[in-house]
């Protein structure tokens, strides 16, 4: 187990014309951590998303990353090729290609184009095979992904990213729109990915949260409030008053 953190970000700040999305940020991740990241709207979650992949950079701080140190020179591309995946909310699947063929797309994705047309190696198809079964959708693989139910168009997304061998997986909201069986079998997967990576995943479902969190991070006016476990985080007054508070209002209207 390594002593440094995969992810390291060191006071930084996210200005747009003045208003501050990130407001001296801290926070940090371990080596295959399974890490929530909650906090009421415009707290500052997907800008902290977007400048771990590259796509804003901060105005002031610094973003440690994988014993690289600060990686905010990296271009967008060199932090995917580099270990750093994201699943947004909408999928980005080829949904007239099989789910096998989507997963042998992505196998080479980060590879030279000569690479991307050549056929897959041995290792590469025993990857996609290892992916089929991780995702669940082995009995899936010849199916279109475009008639593909919701929620195991997010698990071939997922299994994506998966093929890439990310470091970090950094996942927005993956449950939106889910069954409750989808939901399930999501968090199930979640865990299993982070025993051999690190995965960040921004929520708003706290149900979802509850069931499978063991550390949570909460956000607010783009500073880090508070983290630990869910029942510390849901039990104190800070996270009630900005967060939970407001969301059992919402629940009652
Ligand atoms: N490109 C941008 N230009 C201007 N303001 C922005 C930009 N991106 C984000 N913001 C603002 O920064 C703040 C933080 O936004 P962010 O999307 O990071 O919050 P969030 O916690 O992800 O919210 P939500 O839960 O609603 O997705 C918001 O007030 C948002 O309006």
């Amino acid at each position: 187990m390594q002593t440094q953190p995969i992810l390291d970000i060191q006071n930084v700040t996210v200005s747009f014309d003045g208003f501050k999305a990130l407001d001296g940020l801290n926070f940090s991740m371990a080596y295959g951590e399974l890490r929530f990241l909650i906090g009421p709207n415009g707290a500052g979650k997907t800008s902290l998303l977007d400048i771990i992949t590259g796509k804003t950079r901060p105005r002031e701080g610094a973003v440690l990353y994988d014993g690289n140190g600060d990686i905010q020179r990296w271009a967008e591309h060199k932090r995917v090729q580099k270990g750093i995946g994201r699943k947004f909310q909408t999928p980005t699947i080829f949904p007239s290609l099989t789910v096998y063929e989507n997963l042998e797309a992505a196998v080479g994705r980060t590879d030279s184009a000569a690479r991307l047309m050549a056929p897959m190696s041995a290792d590469q198809k025993s990857r996609v095979e290892s992916i089929l079964e991780a995702t669940g959708l082995e009995a899936r693989r010849g199916a279109r992904a475009g008639v593909l139910a919701h929620g195991e168009k997010q698990w071939l997304e997922i299994g994506m990213l998966l093929i890439q061998e990310p470091k970090l997986l950094l996942l927005d909201e993956p449950i939106a729109g889910m069954t409750r069986r989808e939901r399930d079998r999501t968090g199930e997967m979640l865990q299993e990915i982070a025993k051999e990576r690190s995965v960040l995943v921004v929520e708003h479902d706290m149900d979802f949260v509850r069931k499978y969190a063991t550390k949570v991070t909460v956000l607010h006016t783009g500073k880090h409030l508070t983290e630990g476990s869910v029942e510390s985080v849901q039990n104190d007054p800070r996270v009630i008053e900005v967060y939970l508070g407001r969301k059992h209002e919402e629940a009652a209207h």
